[in-house]
Formats: C-alpha cells, structure tokens, sequence
C-alpha cells in the first residue's frame, strides 16, 4: 500500500493477510459495511453523499487470515480540485488491493453511476471483483432478487467476471461474516500484517477529527457539508491532575469556506456547535477510554476545497 506500509509482525503456515477495498458510488453503504466487518466505528458515515475523505483502513482479524479494508471515497464526477484529489485516491487504492467489493444499494436501481464505476472495473484485469449488494434490509425479497439479476448483468454487459455476488445489510448484520468468509481465500498467503487487536492504523489524531466532522455534518444541507473540514491541533493530557482523574485536552478548528456559513454551524447562541462539542466529545471518549476537554473553534479558510494551498494546510 501506498502509506505506511506495515512491518510484518507474525507469521503462520496456511495464514492469509491482504488488502480489500470497497469501491461504489458515494452512499453505497461502503463506511457503514467497513465498520460492521472490523466490530468498531473506524469510518465515520453519514446519509450526506461524498462523505469520506481518507483512505481509512479496518482490520478484521481472524485465526487463519488478516483482512485490511480500504475504504474509499465515493468515485464522482469532480467539480472542485478536492474531487479530482478523492477520485484519484480511490484509482490509486484499486491498483494496489487483493480484491475489490463494488457496492450497489439493494433500495436503488443500478443507474449511471454505477456503469461509470464498473467501467473502470472492467479495466482492472487480475484483481478478484465481488459485487456486494448493500442495505438488504431495505427492501423485500422480490426487490433483492431483481437487484441480484440487474448487478449480475451490469457484469456480462461490461464483460466482468464477478467472483461473487453477495447480499449483505450493514445495519443488521446480515451476511456481513459471509462476506468476509468469501473475501478471505481471495487474499495471497502471508503472516499478519498488523499486531492483534489493532483495528486501524488511522491515526488518533485523525480519527478525533473524523468524529468531530460526522457530528457537524449531522442536520447541515445543500453546499455546506462540503465545506466542513476538521483539523486538530494538539491532543494533550491536562497537568496536575490526580493520576485516577485523567483528562485529555483537545483543540481543534471546524473550517468552512465562507464566513456566511459561520451562523449555521455555531447556531443561535451558539447552541449547534455546542451540540457538536458534545456529541463528538462523547465518541471521542468512548474511542480513547478518557475524559476529554473539547476546545473547538470555528474558522474560516476561503474557499479551501478549490485552493491548493488550503488543500495541504488542511490535509489533502
Ligand atoms: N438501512 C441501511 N442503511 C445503511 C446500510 N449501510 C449504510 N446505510 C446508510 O446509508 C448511508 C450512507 O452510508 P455510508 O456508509 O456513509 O456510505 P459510503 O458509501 O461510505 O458514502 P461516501 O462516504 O459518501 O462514499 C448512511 O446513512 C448509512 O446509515 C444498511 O445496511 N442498511
């Protein structure tokens, strides 16, 4: 993989380790079928489209393989200098995997954007393609199986071969170990890749941010999720404090491209970002096991997703 890569750390006879990413278009269900597999939040998710940004890694283990999935953002058509940097993120992430999951929604009709995806499938030769229908517990069994009929044609149509084709709903569980069952004897044989019990190797820093994020996108509409982007500033423990009463202070900037938007995130008295700074604070506990102060400011950095500059400041 690209970054990072991580020092073997153990190894086994019959042992299977690699790299699966799941590809589709934005909202597919990719984030929410990522955490489902690791047990653990390691993706934020959100029903606003083009949510993720970072290739997040979750790791399932199991006794007889090490499967790290690579979540990408949702391959678009790009408007902005952000969109052309997700989409290549997501081709560069498909060059470098053991197996690709193209997700489709059970509750919507295969359309354009998914013949755009599977396209540039079609293209990738040696890699192993499982379409996996998402959200089955959206619709009935007479739905599912027109679903199933229509995926499986997309692939004759563009002349891939899928080596599956799996129905699974993230929220309810269904099918979401078979899924991992099918994926595994897709993975090269090989020693862990990660020690045990790690289910990421995102850093704390960027997941604290990621968390902040998904609270602010919570209830913003239209352009403004977009615009939201989080960048922590430090992370350190608050000194003098008794060794049983630990509290981590945190300080981070929630940037927006306009100062118009600023009213909209902080709310009236400020009650929105309050909300914000609550409701990430309590995940970010839970994601630390400590009491966290939260010191978080809005800032303004002008039209940040169009500006190169902005961009690296920022992350990207
Ligand atoms: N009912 C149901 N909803 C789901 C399921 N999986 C995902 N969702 C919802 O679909 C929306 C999008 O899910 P995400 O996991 O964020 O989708 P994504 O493909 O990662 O989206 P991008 O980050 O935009 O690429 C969220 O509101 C999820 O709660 C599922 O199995 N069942």
């Amino acid at each position: 993989m690209s970054a990072r890569t991580p020092a073997p750390t153990g190894s086994q006879a019959d042992h299977r380790s690699g790299f699966a990413c799941f590809v589709g278009r934005p909202n597919a269900g990719k984030s929410t079928l990522t955490n489902a597999l690791v047990g653990q939040k390691v993706a934020i998710t959100s029903n606003r489209p083009q949510t993720t940004r970072h290739s997040v890694r979750g790791i399932v283990h199991r006794p007889e393989a090490q499967l790290v999935l690579v979540d990408t953002p949702g391959l678009h058509k790009p408007r902005t200098l952000l969109g052309e940097r997700l989409n290549d993120v997501v081709r560069t992430t498909w060059a470098e995997v053991d197996v690709i999951g193209f997700c489709l929604p059970a509750d919507q009709k295969t359309g354009p954007g998914d013949t755009f995806i599977a396209r540039e499938l079609a293209g990738i030769k040696k890699t192993p393609k499982v379409a996996i229908v998402t959200k089955t517990d959206l619709v009935d069994a007479k739905q599912l199986a027109a679903q199933l009929i229509a995926v499986d044609k997309l692939g004759r149509d563009l002349g891939i071969e899928w080596a599956e084709i799996v129905p699974v709903s993230a929220v309810d569980g269904t099918q979401v170990q078979l899924l991992a069952d099918l994926l595994v004897p897709m993975l090269p044989e090989g020693p862990a890749l990660y020690p045990e019990g790690d289910l990421t190797d995102e850093p704390e820093l960027v997941m604290v941010a990621e968390l902040i994020r998904e609270a602010a996108l919570e209830g913003v509409r239209d352009e403004l999720p977009h615009s939201i982007a989080v960048v922590v500033e430090e992370m350190i423990p608050r000194e003098g404090r008794p060794a049983d009463k630990p509290l981590l202070d945190i300080h981070a900037n929630l940037f927006i491209e306009r100062p118009s938007q600023k009213g909209i995130i902080i709310g009236p008295k400020g009650a929105r970002l309050k909300e914000v700074g609550t409701k990430s604070r309590h995940q970010i506990e839970a994601l630390l096991g400590t009491p966290v102060f939260l010191d978080l400011h809005v800032k303004v950095a002008k039209d940040w997703q169009r500006d190169p500059k902005q961009l690296r400041r920022l992350g990207f």
